[in-house]
């Protein structure tokens, strides 16, 4: 009879982290995008490990009558159903930090793309076009970053274009008094109408989902930059679309986009748009990082407690 607690594995991780997990469990793996696949080998789990793709809902709760533990290996928990996981006494554990280096270098490669074209200027290079002053960008020192959510990730990015020479102002209304050295505190509609450069690093919640609207692009200059290495859906997508064609801002770059995968968009049509497939966390030190935060915590919630009590 097998008594290892069995851990399913739902979403890559690293293999630092896979190996962490020793062998005192017994470690499955399922694809968590494959909805049957995920609830058939979910019952039989004690912890479920996943990223960002594979949602942990009610339906998955449901499935999973052993399930002490929930990890996910990154900082978003959009994805986890927190509150009914913590009501039927399934621990649920994050990694806060794990990651955020890499999306705020994430964050600033898309600035720094975005105002110099390089993903139109290689790609038309590729195909044989050597068009230098079609691509002719804007400078970033002397302008102005404007960071929505100044957490981690926001006040990471701010130091490191504060590098460059950018002015650095943010909107964050949890924040009180707590503002960095160097950072001015703006209502969302000053910070709008004032940067060049807008970068967005919230969580997706009901108060964030579409924050940045046809209102609040309207209120940006025709000459701005729209970041989002955030969560898809906190950007309207339509109303974006509508701002980069009718020239109402000069231009995106999107990690995230409402639904993932999305390998097909409007967006994608635009020259003026840098696309990434939800990078930000991909680098290989944020994958070792974040896995093995969620491989101690799985492990410490299975053999630390007993069987059915709740893990703190
Ligand atoms: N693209 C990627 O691969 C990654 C994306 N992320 C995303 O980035 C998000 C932010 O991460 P962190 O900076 O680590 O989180 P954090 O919790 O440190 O910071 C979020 C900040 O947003 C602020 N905030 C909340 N609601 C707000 C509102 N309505 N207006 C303005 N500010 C508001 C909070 O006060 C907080 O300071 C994560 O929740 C996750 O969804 C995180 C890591 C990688
Ligand atoms: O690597 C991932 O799963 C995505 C990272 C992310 O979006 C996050 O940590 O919130």
């Amino acid at each position: 009879m097998n008594i290892r607690p069995v851990v399913l594995v739902a979403d890559p991780l690293s293999p630092v982290a896979l190996s962490s997990l020793g062998s005192d469990v017994e470690v499955r793996h399922c694809d968590g995008t494959d909805r049957p696949a995920l609830l058939a080998a979910v019952e039989s789990a004690d912890a479920l490990l996943v990223r960002s793709a594979t949602r942990v809902d009610a339906e998955v709760l449901d499935a999973a009558p052993r399930l002490r533990f929930i990890g996910r290996a990154g900082v978003g928990l959009d994805n986890v159903d927190v509150q009914d996981a913590t009501r039927r006494g399934v621990a649920v554990a994050n990694a806060p930090t794990a990651n955020v280096v890499s999306a705020a270098e994430m964050t600033c490669a898309l600035i720094l793309a975005s105002a110099r074209h390089l993903l139109p200027a290689g790609t038309a290079l590729r195909q044989g076009s050597w068009e230098r002053s079609r691509y002719t960008g804007v400078e970033l020192s002397s302008k102005t970053l404007g960071v929505i959510g100044l957490g981690r990730i926001g006040t990471l990015v701010a130091e490191r274009m504060a590098a460059f020479g950018m002015d650095i102002v943010a909107h964050d209304p949890h924040l009180g008094n707590a503002c960095p050295d160097g950072v001015k505190l703006l209502t969302l509609d000053e910070l709008l109408r004032r940067a060049d450069v807008i970068t967005v690093h919230l969580p997706k919640t009901a108060e964030t989902t579409g924050l940045i609207g046809r209102a609040e692009l309207a209120a940006m200059k025709p000459t701005a930059l729209l970041v989002n290495v955030a969560r898809g859906g906190i950007v309207d997508e339509q109303a974006l679309h509508a701002a980069l064609v009718s020239g109402q801002i000069a231009g995106a770059a999107l990690d995230v986009f409402g639904r993932e995968p999305c390998t097909e968009s409007p967006l994608f049509e635009l020259d003026n748009v840098t696309p990434t497939p939800h990078l930000g966390a991909s680098t290989s030190e944020a994958q070792d990082r974040a896995g093995v935060t969620v491989v101690e915590a799985a492990l410490k919630a299975l053999f630390d407690q007993p069987a059915g009590s709740p893990a703190a």
